[in-house]
């Protein structure tokens, strides 16, 4: 990187300044500063007078420099085309399906999953910063090669929703897009309202507005149960003492697709996911980034609640929530209104998805140290309030009796298969994550 100093604030005013100088020095840098300033005014001059589609030449000129960095542009063709390869059905009575957040770690492997078997699936997501985007990109590439198109866009925007209604019937939304983490809500509290409160309303105006209606699951959380002390948690235990905004917005989505269903008779499912690990997972999630930090040697805080000793989670395979939101699509149920008016009663349902054998977070570092073959130096520190609950547990008899959910992965097993994709994706001692 230069040094900022030796760049100067104003590049512009610098570069007149050598020219003065040398204006007054030489009739021949005279002779050809003239012919510059004649040659550029010709072509400012051809470049206003050409055909703008009835645009404004400025907006035309951003565009066109536009395309030459992007691959693809909404209006043309070409990324139609996308739109339209990326949800060709395959499988007799396939569904064509939504999924936004495509690039993040739920979404990608449930859209690879719903492509494989058949279904027709158009990825939607806004790549942003809130960890590492290289590794959304590499997720990207992933899907695009199993022929799933990813659709870079914001949830709030709904024209560009609209836009891809009105090419697509959609039959089903997998709605995954979201602020995650917990603890970042102390950080960037509106970041939340934005994503998970104003963009799951707009997706919903967009869904009512839609003819015909599709049929939505959307991402809810674990964390709604907040302070609640029964275990396991089931469904219909109260969920209003949220510990955390996250929690709060999530536990806010649940009551505006109660809306959403009573008014508009939009179908909606909302799944309750408990701590989901694995392969491609998220580097802001603690088995992963206490997987780095071991490797890196540096020391971990493990929280310690007063009452259980370490933290505990009810850790849940990505595979199995896989099962479960691919379960939760096919048993849907259609939405019911036409024209946005609901026509008749249409499904609200939520589910929890969880493993049902909550660990304690210092006995999810053992078994990484086994598997990593290294010790990791830990700083045991009482939890920090910070939006964390001390526990969690899934009672998952409705997912089970309705979903047909049965979760298979234990914590060592899933955990070997997220090491050895951690490991082989970050090819340790040459590429560290981040
Ligand atoms: O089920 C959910 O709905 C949520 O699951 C996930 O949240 P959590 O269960 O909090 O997972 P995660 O951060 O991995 O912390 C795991 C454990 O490590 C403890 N923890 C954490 C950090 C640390 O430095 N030390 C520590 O002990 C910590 O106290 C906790 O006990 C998703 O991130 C969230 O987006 C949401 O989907």
């Amino acid at each position: 990187m230069p040094n900022p100093d030796s760049v100067p604030s104003t590049p512009g005013k610098f570069k007149v300044e050598k020219y003065r100088l040398r204006w007054h020095s030489s009739p021949l840098a005279k002779l050809t500063f003239c012919s510059f300033i004649f040659t550029g005014l010709i072509v400012v001059f051809l470049f206003r007078s050409s055909p703008t589609n009835g645009m404004p030449s400025s907006t035309s000129q951003f565009d066109s420099s536009r395309r030459s960095l992007r691959t693809f542009s909404v209006r043309e063709p070409a990324w139609e085309k996308r739109v339209r390869s990326s949800v060709k059905v395959r499988a007799h009575n396939g569904m064509t399906v939504l999924v936004t957040g495509a690039a993040g770690f739920v979404g990608t492997h449930v859209s690879a999953a719903l492509k494989r078997r058949g279904d027709g699936v158009l990825g939607f997501d806004n790549f942003n910063d809130y960890y590492d985007p290289s590794l959304k990109r590499a997720r990207q590439s992933l899907l695009e090669r199993s022929g799933v198109f990813i659709v870079e866009g914001d949830i709030n925007d709904k024209h560009l929703l609209t836009k891809l209604f009105e090419i697509v019937s959609f039959t089903h939304v997998m709605h995954l897009a979201a602020q995650a983490g917990v603890r970042y809500a102390m950080q960037n509290p509106s970041s939340y309202v934005h994503s998970n409160i104003a963009g799951f309303v707009s997706l919903l105006e967009v869904c009512k507005s839609a003819n015909p209606q599709p049929s939505i699951v959307w991402a809810s959380s674990s964390s709604v149960y907040g302070l609640n002390t029964k275990v396991p948690f089931s469904e219909n235990d109260r969920t209003d003492q949220p510990a955390s905004l996250y929690a709060a917005t999530k536990k806010a989505g649940e009551e505006i697709a109660h809306i959403y269903n009573h008014i508009y008779g939009l179908s909606l499912t909302a799944l309750r996911f408990f701590t989901v690990y694995g392969p491609w997972g998220r580097p802001d999630m603690a088995y992963f980034f206490f997987t780095r930090d071991i490797l890196k040697g540096k020391s971990i805080p493990i929280f310690e609640s007063q009452k259980l000793g370490t933290v505990a989670r009810d850790f849940t395979y990505i595979d199995d929530i896989v099962k479960g939101c691919l379960s939760a699509l096919d048993t849907a149920g259609k939405s019911t209104g036409i024209n946005g008016k609901k026509t008749g009663k249409a499904p609200l349902r939520v589910f929890n998805l969880g493993n049902t054998f909550p660990v304690k977070v210092s006995d999810l570092v053992c078994i990484l140290e086994r598997i990593l073959k290294v010790k990791a130096k830990t700083m045991v520190m009482k939890l920090p309030r910070n939006g964390d609950v001390e526990y969690t547990n899934a009672n998952i008899s409705l997912a089970e009796r309705e979903l047909g959910y049965k979760p298979t992965t234990d914590l060592q097993a899933g955990l070997k298969k997220f090491v050895k994709w951690y490991l082989s994706y970050y090819k340790t001692g040459k590429r560290g994550a981040e």
